[in-house]
């Protein structure tokens, strides 16, 4: 971090530190930095104390006892905090310069982030934007690898950003790594909460608990913007009013700040957004009730940050998209593709009832799991795709380290356990979205679901290909190449 910085000094337990930068990677460090030694879940920080030292390190923070050593040890209790705190005093609190929006929930952070930021740049404001598709800082664009970066990114950009603004979405992952910590918020927004990272948290109120500590991080006047809808939300806005935040609501109901409703009961994109004052009807940007609740989310914060109405639903027309959530691409039958990243069952269910609620033909929902993820999910979304789909293709998604052949396992063993005879496997991605463009029928609705724009690890390879120009396209896009 920051190697070429000038040194600074920093206050440890009580003691002036002159350094130059902070790292928690052994690996990293640089000739005068600090190395937080944190104990992870794969290997121990503190085990890699003498290499940070040999690398140059100019004093040492762990929670262990540790005497002897050629360079000041300051031994606290909770490293992960330390390093938060350090961090953000080596950039001078740089979150208090700006409007700072954290966006948390399951499922419609990104799309969220993006609409909020494009109602704020309509509206004048410069934007940053920090989340799972791209890192936007001063107007300059870094693919992303996480949706809530390590602690020392992230207070990095904090203190370069020079824009009003910054939204970022928060994951249940950086709030309970502490990733956060030295952050405050002038608004967190709460989209939803439902099955997801229950192999990390164990339980789904330790997963929500989780999210509610966001809202600690609020400023003093700071206001949490929250969808009241459901046990979860519920659950949250009490929780906030008995601990005398200020919030704000929007829902379905007329007791709402943001009231939303369908225009008329079928209408997967025609929506009324009423504020108390101001009653508009417009057609929302991206399809589904539960792009509304996204828009809702976005609108109410912009109003709260004094942008009105009209200027909001101005901004909602011009609004492109985010990458990869309800993404079409034409097929020249007259069918459609639509790349999304749903990869819950809450995402899977409001997205597939979406497709079809705007039905014309077959539904073919080709999807595949990230080994890495939440096993405890997998079921459950193959039984919610067989519901609502025509047809499902599973094929392999990022297997994040998992072997193969044991997923091919799974995913027959899963297709046979429904016994629907509409599941095919098709391991290869390429093979199954091109099995999917050569049997497309006119009003078919294809859909391809999770990865979606991601960076991360892929190991198919892409043959090389005469095909027309839309399904390179549409492979290009799942693939990356
Ligand atoms: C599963 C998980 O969340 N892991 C996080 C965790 O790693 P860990 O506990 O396994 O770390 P470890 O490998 O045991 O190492 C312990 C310590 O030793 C240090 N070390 C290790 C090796 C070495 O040679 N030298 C050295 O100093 C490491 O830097 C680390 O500080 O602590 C690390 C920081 O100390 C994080 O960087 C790491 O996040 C990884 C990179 C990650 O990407 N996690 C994912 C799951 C994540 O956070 N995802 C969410 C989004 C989730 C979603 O909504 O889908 C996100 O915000 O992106
Ligand atoms: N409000 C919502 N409620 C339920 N499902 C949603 C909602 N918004 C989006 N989804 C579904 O979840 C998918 C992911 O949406 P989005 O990327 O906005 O969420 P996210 O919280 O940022 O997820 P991640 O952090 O994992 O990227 C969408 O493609 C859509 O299928």
């Amino acid at each position: 971090m920051n190697p070429n910085s000038a040194p600074r000094t920093i206050r440890i337990l009580s003691t002036d530190v002159e350094v130059t930068g902070i790292q928690f990677h052994s690996g990293k460090v640089k000739q005068g930095e600090i190395f937080v030694a944190i104990p992870g879940m794969k290997s121990d920080g503190h085990d890699f104390i003498e290499q940070a030292i040999e690398s140059g390190a100019a004093a040492i923070v762990g929670e262990k006892p540790f005497s002897g050593l050629p360079v000041p040890y300051f031994q606290v209790t909770d490293a992960r905090e330390a390093l938060a705190q350090l961090t953000a005093q080596y950039y001078d609190h740089p979150s208090r310069r700006h409007i700072m929006i954290g966006i948390t929930g399951t499922n419609g952070k990104t799309t969220t982030a993006y609409l909020l930021k494009h109602i704020i740049e309509c509206s004048g404001l410069r934007c940053s934007l920090i989340g799972s598709v791209v890192n936007s800082i001063n107007g300059h664009d870094i693919p992303s690898l996480q949706t809530t970066p390590d602690v020392l990114q992230l207070q990095k950009w904090l203190a370069e950003s020079q824009d009003e603004v910054v939204v970022m979405e928060v994951s249940s992952h950086g709030i309970h790594q502490k990733r956060i910590l030295g952050i405050t918020f002038d608004y967190v927004i709460f989209t939803n909460l439902s099955h997801d990272h229950l192999d990390y948290h164990g339980s789904i109120d330790t997963y929500y608990l989780t999210k509610q500590q966001l809202f600690d991080h609020l400023k003093p006047q700071g206001e949490a913007v929250i969808s009241s809808l459901g046990f979860w939300g519920q659950r949250l806005l009490d929780h906030l009013l008995s601990t005398n935040k200020k919030v704000k609501t929007f829902g379905g109901s007329e007791n709402n700040d943001l009231h939303i409703a369908p225009a008329y009961s079928a209408s997967t994109e025609e929506f009324r957004f009423c504020d108390g004052t101001h009653t508009a009807t417009i057609k929302i940007p991206l399809p589904g009730t539960y792009n509304a609740w996204n828009v809702g989310a976005a609108w109410l914060t912009g109003l709260q940050l004094g942008i009105r109405s009209e200027r909001i639903q101005q901004a909602l027309s011009s609004f492109p998209g985010a990458p990869g959530r309800f993404e079409m691409i034409p097929h020249p039958i007259g069918a459609k593709f639509i790349i999304d990243y749903a990869h819950t069952p809450d995402g899977f269910e409001q997205f597939l009832k979406t497709l079809h609620g705007q039905k014309e033909s077959r539904i073919v929902h080709i999807f595949g799991f990230r080994g890495n993820g939440d096993p405890s999910k997998r079921r459950i979304m193959l039984d919610i795709s067989v519901v609502w789909s025509d047809e499902v293709i599973l094929t392999l998604d990022n297997l994040g380290g998992r072997d193969k052949e044991s997923m091919l396992l799974e995913l027959q063993e899963m297709i046979q356990r429904t016994g629907a005879s509409k599941c095919k496997l098709i391991e290869d991605r390429t093979k199954a979205i091109e099995y999917a463009w050569l049997h497309a029928r006119e009003g078919d609705q294809i859909a391809i679901t999770g990865k979606g724009r991601e960076n991360y690890d892929q190991s198919f390879e892409l043959p090389s290909r005469t095909d027309p120009e839309t399904l390179d396209y549409l492979l290009q896009y799942q693939f990356h190449v």
